[in-house]
């Protein structure tokens, strides 16, 4: 009898879900229970541990996302919006830790999830889970908070060729993080999309420029720039490993947690 929190893997053939099922298997402090993929998919039926090309896990992939959730204490989900939405309303049913990494989500469908948050989940989302990201979160709003709009505020995202959301999850967190810093709404200011004869800069906006190509991981930059110089805050990602055991930690954190919405400041007592 394994004593340790049971985790399901939601996606568990994408990149960051076999990520998540190796940081998993690895860990001593919890150990994968359950692994969802969508209805149809090849993987269903098989063990995870060999659909991914490794050694037998004894975890059946399934399609049955309610089954796997009732017998695990946390899910850990980077998949797609509509598919993010159906999972924490069975999270909710479950009573357990949801742990969201899915970009791309849109206001309406972030709004969503408060009622699985009442409704029995403890949901923690965060378009980034690593540590480096959401300090420079804390530091772009400081230096933000700092400086008046003669700094303009650009943030550069650059991802591989498979990513399909732009800006980056990241970059939003980045540009609300400025925003607040500010004092203003992220919604007020946004400038997400320069082509053709656009005028000149509007003082006070925050643009987005996304970068697609290869294997980049993910790299951010914050830039304030203005007359004679520039600032530039810089985040480098070279590993997903990063990404997915900032999830492990957040699956942990949320064990006894009251349901309801946290992010990963809150999970890394970065809040304040
Ligand atoms: N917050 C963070 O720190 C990070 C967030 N991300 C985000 O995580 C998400 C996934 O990224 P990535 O792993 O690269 O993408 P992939 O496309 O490699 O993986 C997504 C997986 O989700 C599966 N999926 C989609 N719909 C369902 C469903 N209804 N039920 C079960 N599985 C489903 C896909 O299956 P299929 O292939 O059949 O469509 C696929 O296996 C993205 O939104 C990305 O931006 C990524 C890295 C870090
Ligand atoms: O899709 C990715 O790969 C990533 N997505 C997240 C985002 O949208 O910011 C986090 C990370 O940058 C990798």
């Amino acid at each position: 009898m394994n004593e340790t929190p049971g985790i399901a893997v939601t996606g568990a053939s994408g990149r960051m879900g076999q990520m998540l099922i190796r940081e998993i298997t690895e860990s001593d402090k919890m150990h994968l229970a359950a692994a969802v993929e969508r209805p149809g998919h090849e993987w269903i039926g098989q063990d995870v541990g060999t659909a991914m090309g490794g050694t037998e896990l004894g975890v059946t992939v399934t399609d049955d996302a309610a089954q796997a959730f009732g017998q695990v204490q946390a899910v850990i989900d980077f998949t797609a919006p509509q598919a993010t939405l159906a999972f924490a309303a069975e999270a909710a049913k479950a009573g357990i830790v949801h742990v969201i990494g899915t970009t791309g989500m849109s206001d309406d469908e972030i709004a969503q999830l408060a009622p699985a948050a009442k409704d029995g989940a403890v949901i923690v989302r965060a378009g980034n889970m690593s540590l480096g990201v959401n300090l420079l979160t804390q530091l772009t709003k400081q230096v933000a908070a700092a400086l008046d709009v003669d700094y303009d505020i650009e943030i550069i995202e650059s991802h591989h060729n498979q990513k399909v959301d732009a800006p980056s999850g990241t970059a939003l967190m980045l540009g609300e993080a400025a925003a607040e810093g500010r004092g203003v709404a992220l919604a007020d200011v946004s400038d997400r999309g320069r082509d053709g004869i656009t005028g000149v800069r509007k003082p006070g906006d925050i643009g987005f420029t996304a970068i697609r190509g290869g294997d980049i991981v993910g790299e951010h930059d914050v830039m304030f720039a203005a007359a004679g110089e520039r600032i530039i805050l810089r985040h480098v990602a070279s590993d997903r490993a990063l990404f997915a055991r900032g999830a492990l930690k957040a699956a942990l954190w949320g064990q006894g947690k009251a349901p309801g919405e946290y992010d990963m400041l809150d999970v890394l007592g970065l809040k304040g």
